[in-house]
Parts: C-alpha cells; sequence; structure tokens
C-alpha cells in the first residue's frame, strides 16, 4: 500500500512590479522544493507581478512582462522535472482573468482563472479582472514568446482538474476558499486528491484562526489540501502573512512561519494519497459523488507519487497542531516585518519618531525595537538577504556582532519636544528611559522658542492674543495654542529626520518619520490634523488603544523592558494645557467616551454596517444593564458627531499598517463622504421612539 507524493508549497516576499526580484524567489523556492524531493510546488496567488499592484493590473505592460517571466522560469534549468503552479494576471479574447498557469519541464499544461474574485475591504478585483465562468472550459492561445519556447500555440483554460499518471489535483485560488460553495467541494467529489489554494492574503489581528478553520474544513471529507500566501509588506498599507499550510483529512501536517523577514520560505511534506480513501468512505458522500460534475480532465504524462517500498528513507508527514500567535505577538511581529520591508525597500536612512512619554509613541517605538530584534536574530541565523541591508543602514559596518539595541541605535532616533510649562518631568523622562533601554539615539529639546514666535507673530499680525482655558481663553483659542505646539512638533519632526544623519558624520538618505496615531483616535477625530500623526508611515494606525496596551504589558516581559510599566500606569494624556493645581488634561475625559466604546462603536459601524438610529438601537440592548434608552441616545449621538466633524482628517491621514476590521482609513478601506450633514432624520425618529417608551412606561405605571 501507499502512493506517497512529496508536495511543497511556499510564502514569498514579493514586491509589486519587481518582476526580476520575484522571478528570483520563485526560482528559490522551486530550487528549495526540488531539494526536498518534491514533485509539485505551489506559490502565492498572482505571485510574478505581486498581488498588490492595483490599477497596474490594468497595463498591458503588466500582462506581457507577466508572461516573459514565466517563459525564464520554467525554461530555467533548476525547474524541470517538478510541476509548478504559478499566478499571473492572463487575458483572453480581451477579457483580463487573475490565473494559474500549470507548467511541467518547460511547458504548459493548462490555465486555470480565477472565478470568485475577492472585493472585500482593502480587495478590488473586481476592478481589474473578470470572473471566469463556472464550469467553462475554453482554448487559450499563448503569447508568442511562450510559442516560440514551447512549441505549443494552444492551451485549455477554465474549470479542469488536473490528471497525472498517478494522481489527481485541481486549483483553488484564495476567495474561492471563503465562499460558502467553494469549488474544491465539487473538485473532491469528482474525484480530486489535492487541492491547490494560492493566496495573496494579508495580515488581520485574530484572522488566522478563521483561514486554518477554513483550511482544514475543506479536507476533511477526504483530500490534501495545500495553501500558499505572499508574504510582507508589497508596496502598500497590507502585511500579507504567509502561514502557508498542508493539510490531509481535516489534519494539518505542515505550516510555514506567520512573521519572518525571510525572503523564500518552503514547506514540503510527504503524504500518501491512499490515506484519502478511508475517508471518503461514507455512503452519503458516494451518493453526492455520483451527481459531481463531470471536468475536463487535463492529462498529464508524469509521474507523481513512488511506492512506499521503492523508498525506505521517506517518511510520512504526522498530524500537528497549528500555531497561533496571541495578539500582542501578533502586534509585535507583523508592523514589525512590515517595517523592515519598508525600510529596505525605500532606501531610507532609519526612522524617527516623536517620542512623547504616552502610550502610542511607546507602541511605535517599541515596534521598531521589535524589528530590530528581528534583524538580529535573521543576521544570527546567516540570512544573506538581512545581512546585506543592515549591513548598508549601518554604513557597512560589521553587523554580525550586534545587539538588538546596538543596531537600534544605528537605524532609530526619538525626540522628547517638551513645553516648559505644559510637559510634566515623568512623561519626559520615561521617554527617555525608554529610548535608552531599547538603545536608540534619543534627543530632548524644548519646542518654547517656537510657540512664542508663532504666538507673537499670530497675536501681532492679527491684533488679537489667544488664551489657554485655564488663562480665561475661549475653546478655540484653547485648540489653536495646543495646534501650535502639536504642528510646530511634526515640522521639528521631519527637521531632525532630514538632518539627523548628517549632523552625526553619516552621509545618505534621511531617516522617514513615524506616526503613532491609533485607530480609535483616528475614529474619534482625536487628533489635530497635520500634527505628529501626519508622519510618513505609522505602524500602529489600524490597532486600538486597548490592545496597545495589552501588547505594551506582553512586551515588558518578552523584551524585558520594566520601563514599560510606567507607560501602562500612566493616564494618558496630550499635555497640550498647562498643568495647573487642580487642572490636568486628560484624554478621556477631553474626548467624551473611553477608548472601550470607541471600539463599539468602530466595530458596529464599520463591521456590523449600522448606521446612527441601527447603533443605537442595538446598545439600548446591549448596555441595557448601564445605561437608560436616553444616555444611550446621547453616546451614539455625541459619537456620530465627533466621527461625522472630524471625518474630513481621514482624507489626510498617514499610510497605516492595516490590522483591525474597524480601521476608518479613507484611502481604501472604510470608503465614506467627509462633508457630512446633521443626522437630524434618525435623531427625529429616535426621538419619536423615546417619548413613546417613556409615555409607555407612564401608561404602565398609572395601570397598576
Ligand atoms: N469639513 C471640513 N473639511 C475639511 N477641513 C476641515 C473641515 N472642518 C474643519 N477643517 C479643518 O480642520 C481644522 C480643525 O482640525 P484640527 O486643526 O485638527 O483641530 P481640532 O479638531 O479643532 O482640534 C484638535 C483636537 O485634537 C485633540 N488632540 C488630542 C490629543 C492630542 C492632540 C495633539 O495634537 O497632539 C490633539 C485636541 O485636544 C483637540 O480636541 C480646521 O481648522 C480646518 O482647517
Ligand atoms: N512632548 C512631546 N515630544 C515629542 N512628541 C510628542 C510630544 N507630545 C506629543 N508628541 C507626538 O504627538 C503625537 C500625538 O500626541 P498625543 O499627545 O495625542 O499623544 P497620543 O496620541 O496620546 O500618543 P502618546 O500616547 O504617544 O502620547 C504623539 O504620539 C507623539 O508622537
Ligand atoms: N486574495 C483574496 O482572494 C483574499 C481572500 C480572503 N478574503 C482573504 O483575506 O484571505
Amino acid at each position: 500500500m501507499g502512493r506517497l507524493a512529496t508536495i511543497s508549497t511556499c510564502q514569498l516576499n514579493q514586491w509589486a512590479l519587481d518582476f526580476d526580484g520575484n522571478r528570483d524567489r520563485i526560482v528559490e523556492a522551486i530550487r528549495q522544493a526540488k531539494a526536498a524531493g518534491s514533485k509539485l510546488i505551489l506559490t502565492p496567488e498572482l505571485c510574478i507581478p505581486g498581488y498588490g499592484l492595483l490599477d497596474h493590473f490594468q497595463e498591458l505592460d503588466t500582462f506581457s512582462h507577466s508572461w516573459e517571466i514565466l517563459a525564464e522560469i520554467i525554461k530555467h534549468p533548476e525547474t524541470q522535472d517538478i510541476i509548478v503552479d504559478l499566478g499571473l494576471p492572463v487575458r483572453h479574447n480581451d477579457v483580463p482573468y487573475n490565473a494559474r498557469v500549470l507548467a511541467l519541464n518547460g511547458e504548459i499544461l493548462a490555465i486555470r482563472p480565477k472565478i470568485d474574485l475577492c472585493n472585500d475591504g482593502n480587495y478590488r478585483e473586481m476592478r481589474y479582472f473578470t470572473p471566469w465562468t463556472r464550469y467553462r472550459v475554453d482554448t487559450y492561445t499563448l503569447p508568442s514568446e511562450i510559442q516560440e519556447l514551447t512549441g505549443q500555440t494552444e492551451v485549455p483554460i477554465g474549470d479542469i482538474i488536473f490528471q497525472t499518471l498517478d494522481a489527481t489535483f485541481a486549483s483553488e485560488l484564495c476567495e474561492e476558499l471563503w465562499t460558502p460553495d467553494s469549488p474544491h467541494i465539487q473538485y473532491c467529489l469528482a474525484g480530486a486528491e489535492i487541492i491547490l489554494n494560492s493566496s495573496g492574503s494579508h495580515h488581520e489581528l485574530r484572522k488566522l484562526d478563521t483561514r486554518i478553520n477554513l483550511i482544514t474544513n475543506a479536507s476533511k471529507s477526504g483530500g490534501v489540501y495545500m495553501y500558499s500566501n505572499q508574504r510582507g509588506c508589497d508596496g502598500d498599507r497590507l502585511y500579507y502573512d504567509g502561514c502557508s499550510l498542508i493539510a490531509i483529512n481535516g489534519q494539518t501536517v505542515a505550516q510555514g512561519s506567520q512573521f519572518s523577514l525571510r525572503n523564500v520560505e518552503v514547506i514540503t511534506s510527504t503524504v500518501d494519497l491512499d490515506d484519502i480513501w478511508s475517508a471518503r468512505q461514507s455512503r452519503s458522500r458516494g451518493m453526492q459523488a455520483i451527481k459531481a460534475h463531470e471536468f475536463k480532465r487535463v492529462k498529464v504524462d508524469f509521474a507523481m507519487t513512488q511506492k512506499s517500498q521503492s523508498n525506505r528513507n521517506l517518511r510520512i508527514a504526522e498530524a500537528i497542531e497549528p500555531r497561533y500567535h496571541k495578539p500582542e505577538e501578533e502586534i509585535a511581529l507583523g508592523p514589525a516585518c512590515w517595517l523592515w520591508d519598508y525600510l529596505r525597500r525605500s532606501g531610507a536612512g532609519g526612522y524617527f519618531v516623536p517620542l512623547s512619554g504616552g502610550i502610542d509613541s511607546c507602541a511605535t517605538a517599541t515596534i521598531v525595537f521589535s524589528m530590530c530584534r528581528l534583524v538580529v536574530a535573521a543576521i544570527k541565523e546567516g540570512d544573506e538577504e538581512v545581512i546585506k541591508d543592515a549591513s548598508r543602514l549601518c554604513a557597512n559596518d560589521d553587523v554580525t556582532k550586534m545587539s538588538a539595541q546596538q543596531f537600534c541605535g544605528r537605524v532609530f532616533s526619538s525626540a522628547f519636544m517638551g513645553m516648559k510649562e505644559q510637559s510634566s518631568k515623568e512623561t519626559r523622562s520615561r521617554a527617555e528611559e525608554l529610548a535608552n533601554a531599547i538603545g536608540a539615539h534619543h534627543i530632548d529639546c524644548n519646542i518654547d522658542e517656537v510657540f512664542n514666535a508663532v504666538k507673537h507673530l499670530v497675536s501681532t499680525t492679527l491684533n488679537f492674543e489667544p488664551k489657554f482655558k485655564v488663562h480665561g481663553g475661549s475653546k478655540t483659542e484653547n485648540l489653536a495654542l495646543q495646534n501650535f505646539q502639536s504642528r510646530t512638533r511634526m515640522i521639528l519632526s521631519y527637521a531632525f529626520g532630514q538632518l539627523l544623519p548628517i549632523s552625526q558624520g553619516r552621509t545618505g538618505p534621511g531617516l522617514l518619520v513615524l506616526g503613532s496615531a491609533n485607530v480609535d483616535e483616528a475614529l474619534r477625530g482625536y487628533l489635530t490634523k497635520y500634527d505628529c500623526s501626519s508622519a510618513d508611515i505609522n505602524p500602529i494606525g489600524g490597532i486600538s488603544k486597548t490592545d496597545l496596551i495589552r501588547f505594551i504589558a506582553w512586551a515588558e516581559h518578552a523584551f524585558e523592558l520594566p520601563i514599560l510599566q510606567e507607560f501602562i500606569d500612566a493616564t494618558p494624556t496630550a499635555e497640550l494645557e498647562p498643568i495647573t493645581s487642580d487642572y490636568v488634561q486628560s484624554d478621556e475625559v477631553d474626548m467624551g467616551m473611553t477608548y472601550k466604546e470607541l471600539s463599539v462603536y468602530g466595530y458596529l459601524r464599520k463591521v456590523r454596517k449600522f448606521g446612527l438610529y441601527s447603533m443605537w438601537e442595538k446598545l439600548c440592548v446591549d448596555w441595557q444593564d448601564q445605561h437608560t434608552p436616553q444616555e444611550v441616545y446621547k453616546k451614539v449621538r455625541d459619537f456620530m458627531f465627533y466621527y461625522r466633524v472630524n471625518r474630513h482628517k481621514m482624507t489626510t491621514i498617514t499610510p497605516a499598517y492595516y490590522a483591525e476590521q474597524y480601521a476608518p482609513d479613507d484611502n481604501r478601506f472604510d470608503l465614506r463622504p467627509f462633508l457630512y450633514p446633521s443626522f437630524d432624520f434618525a435623531h427625529r425618529k429616535i426621538e419619536n421612539e423615546l417619548r413613546l417608551m417613556e409615555a409607555g412606561e407612564a401608561g404602565g405605571a398609572e395601570k397598576k
């Protein structure tokens, strides 16, 4: 007994439009798979051009370059004698498709275009591609460069099953697994033994669980399910989180890492295809199988399996427990890997962060430190690519002996920019202590001079001197004076970022400025437009305050940074107003709502797709033990008021690592107007209901 198939899947750190780099990573993955004895390798979705090309998918160049690269891959000496499943855009009769091309020994076997395109949230596949019709099969005329290379002119294109001499397999593309009527159901009923899922799936906190459940469920009633995913920042706000996987009969047998700096990671398993037989022996399955669709089978003259007797060294992969990171670890690792890709690919000299002594900029700094830890660990493992990039950042000094702190000192600077009256010594010293603990180069300065100069200029020009609230000023004056400070810090951050390296005698590029506005502040608009929330990129812009606090608590022990406890204990404050004997500014008081409430509103607005009225209805039930319907109305109305008047801030918000389902990012994820009317109609509707409720209660009381 035994048809042992050695098969590989991989995760590749592709970069949109980096055709040469993408090709090299694909060839390297195939080389590693072959070295492990594999007869088939699966690669990520659209891996030849990269997944995140967005409107570049509308360019003809993308299609032709992809075929040219495909030709280079399949004729490469390292890629022979193994079935390769590659991803690229394909046009057929002038209709664009997101497709898989399967090849063997320099020949194209067939093309499988994507049937169910992904168009939710960040995904816009329907903008660039047309979905293929289920069960349709057609003939595809190959482009001339492939005709010249292979001597083939036509291949099948469509919804097909591949039949080798000893095994059957079929392709399923990413989103197709996430739909209720996935193609793999019919493929498996029709006898396909291996399903190859190529994905471009991004990291979102707590999402891996859903993905792994889908994969293991898909193979539960018998079959092998292979999953390949892109990895890294391919030029946008998303981080693709690898985690390639091989499962058989509902059990995981191999899993790639979710977060790593490795450019190419291949996982290989040997599975016994005869193990599928017993899992498919229920009569109910048999009754469904006899009615399965009759797919066109593409014959492949190739043997994929070996008898167990013929190779005594082969070990059949055993079931493993899937690995999941805690959300705190996901925050430590995902944004850190994204920052590393961004840094090495942008060619910048490092990062700069305005460090306030508060929890948000502390989280940004700790994530940069996490990146440094990952870099140093990869250097220790001998990762040549990481060594090359790290050496560039350290002026070609020997990076192999550096600690995470030493490397951090070379690529990361921070600055506390205080005001003599507003800034407390606690925040100032917390910022400095954190910088010291992680090894960052730190500046401590005061911005009073600039603040006073701006105030003087504005006062003399307008012949009007604005005052803080505590000095008798109006709300508008109070805000304007706060904004002088916060915007000054933004200008200084860019000045420091640009000039710090040269001031230290280093030539080369400046530092990228990092932002620290979290997802809840963005939702509520509790930030000053064009202050330090405006930066080059923001690693925490998609993370809630609650999760950031959990992350800092975790990092205190995991990264051995005792100072982090002080950040958790401190009351969040903007320190933009003078501190007096009976007044210290506090975020939650200022906002008129708690961060916990903001997470609820954010979730209902975006994920549950509730308007103001439905939000009120839902929260009247959820919060009935704490609040009356009248109180809930006030809360919801206040939230929607601030959301409405501050929505314009989302049009200029700094590009942030996307991580949270309720992210309000206006750029691609959360498309909304930014000039809203007040919600008078919904207000009236709720107020009428409140009146009826009160009348009903009064009526009820009278009857008693
Ligand atoms: N409909 C609209 N479309 C486009 N733009 C619009 C607009 N309405 C106002 N604007 C513009 O936006 C400006 C108002 O927004 P903005 O200048 O941000 O100022 P604003 O939102 O009025 O005040 C900033 C708020 O953020 C708070 N805050 C909290 C924590 C930290 C910080 C910090 O800075 O560190 C700030 C601060 O306490 C205050 O409540 C207007 O002056 C106008 O230029
Ligand atoms: N004194 C300061 N020195 C340096 N940067 C500052 C200072 N105050 C504020 N910033 C910068 O402005 C950003 C917004 O300030 P704000 O007071 O709103 O902080 P926050 O959003 O609560 O974040 P944090 O928790 O980091 O203070 C901060 O994240 C930080 O980058
Ligand atoms: N590329 C895709 O089809 C993505 C599909 C899916 N919704 C995911 O996030 O993984």
